[in-house]
């Protein structure tokens, strides 16, 4: 018997169907971030600010819009599935000499094409850091006017980019908002630059768009490195923003204190909210963006997702960055384990277990939960990467070392050549 029937028996026999675990799968878009090709550094700037970093010197970094493109496409190559690609305004492709608060949709006509050529949905980041305007990590908040209203601009320009992306490829764009803003040691005043930031916000949201082709997340944050001692848009800000003004909530797993879980948010979120937004990210300690692993935290929320019947409602995106390991490698292993969490999150028999929980039949629901865990998951996984023409179990990395080697490692040795 092949190994999928039975794993289709297996899974028959606890309630599972497996197709339609497939099914749903296949429907849902990961939007992959651009910014894990080249170390967040985007392509009008040289260093990267914020209060985010990367560690690491793995060989071959995508330094131009060429080599970046060639990257996405080797991963997609091994993702199984059609997805989305979020970008940051950092990344436009232009040679003209343009600010961020001049940005406009034709800077980004590039990556909607790419977009078309490679059946991509685009999601969009205006990116408040790693810019003069950004030094001291103050952008919205800033109490100087004219910094303010810089970034302002550029929040505005951020949404025509996205509503265009939207309008372009026929798929919803999501553009988010996250800004660095903080204090390194204790503020006098909190307040203050809470009211500048909620009413800068306010002026960037004054137009109205399609809400078929682009949506508003903000997403809040716990610190970051430099502004140890207040974040100004914190999550209750961005929660309480929120709620009062119909947009969405954008919850990174990294941006919450050790012990929180965003899997346990989930619900509430939907409960209150039509959308919501997720950036899954690995923070190890602290927010340390870490590739995600297909860990207990990420089947949480995969079994959320899939249970709570949110599939349509949620924006997964990803967000994590290591230049320890190859960079190609680090995608394709966050994008398959995502899938692998709403897979595993599919394969459960979720009303059978709801009403075990409901009768109070928790020694029925405890053994059901832990045979689940052995059900052959990898059997299941295999067929839909074959279904979907992708490499199966680990032979997509003997590709990725090809690429390395006929790609990424000449990238280096010009590089080595030019010094
Ligand atoms: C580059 C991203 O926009 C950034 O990581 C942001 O989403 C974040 O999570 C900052 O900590
Ligand atoms: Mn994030």
């Amino acid at each position: 018997m092949a190994k999928i029937d039975e794993a289709k028996e297996m899974y028959g026999k606890m309630g599972v169907d497996v197709d339609a675990a497939l099914e749903k799968l296949k429907k849902v878009r990961v939007s992959m971030h651009c910014w894990q090709g080249d170390d967040v550094l985007g392509f009008d700037s040289t260093e990267l600010t914020g209060g985010i970093s990367t560690t690491g010197n793995y060989p071959g970094r995508a330094s131009n819009p060429a080599e970046l493109m060639s990257d996405i496409k080797e991963a997609l190559s091994l993702i199984p599935g059609d997805h989305k690609l979020n970008l940051h305004a950092s990344y436009a492709i232009t040679k003209e000499k343009v600010d961020r608060d001049k940005l406009e949709p034709r800077h980004f006509k590039d990556w909607v094409d790419f977009a078309k050529e490679n059946n991509l949905g685009l999601d969009f980041n205006p990116t408040f850091f790693s810019h003069p305007k950004a030094a001291d990590n103050l952008t919205l908040s800033n109490p100087d006017k004219s910094i303010r209203d810089f970034w302002i601009e550029h929040g505005k320009a951020s949404r025509k980019i996205a509503a265009y992306f939207g309008k372009e490829l026929s798929i919803t764009a999501l553009n988010n908002i996250w800004v660095p803003d903080g204090y390194k040691d204790v503020p006098a005043d909190k307040i203050g630059p809470r009211r500048r930031l909620k009413e800068a916000l306010d002026e960037i949201f004054t137009e109205n768009y399609d809400e078929k082709y682009m949506l508003d997340s903000i997403e809040g944050k716990v610190f970051g490195i430099g502004v140890e001692s207040c974040t100004v848009g914190s999550h209750e800000f961005y929660m309480n923003y929120a709620a009062k003004n119909n947009k969405m909530c954008l919850l990174d797993t990294g941006h919450y204190h050790p012990t929180e879980v965003v899997s346990d948010k989930i619900s509430t979120m939907l409960l209150f909210n039509e959308y919501l937004a997720l950036h899954v990210s690995r923070p190890v300690r602290w927010d340390s963006d870490h590739v995600i692993l297909f860990d207990d935290e990420l089947k949480e929320i995969g079994k959320e997702l899939v249970r709570c019947d949110a599939l349509n409602r949620v924006f997964i995106g990803l967000d994590f960055f290591d230049a320890s390991i190859n960079r190609v490698a680090a995608w394709v292993i966050g994008m398959r384990n995502m899938e692998k969490a709403i897979l595993y999150g599919s394969l459960m028999p979720h009303a059978a277990l709801r009403k075990m929980q409901d009768n109070a039949d928790f020694t029925e629901l405890m053994v059901t939960l832990e045979e689940l865990k052995t059900c052959p998951f990898g059997s299941v996984w295999d067929y839909y990467c074959e279904m979907q023409n992708v490499p199966q179990g680990k032979a997509w990395f003997d590709e990725i070392k090809k690429y390395e080697q006929d790609v990424l490692a000449k990238r280096q040795k010009k590089v080595l050549l030019a010094v």
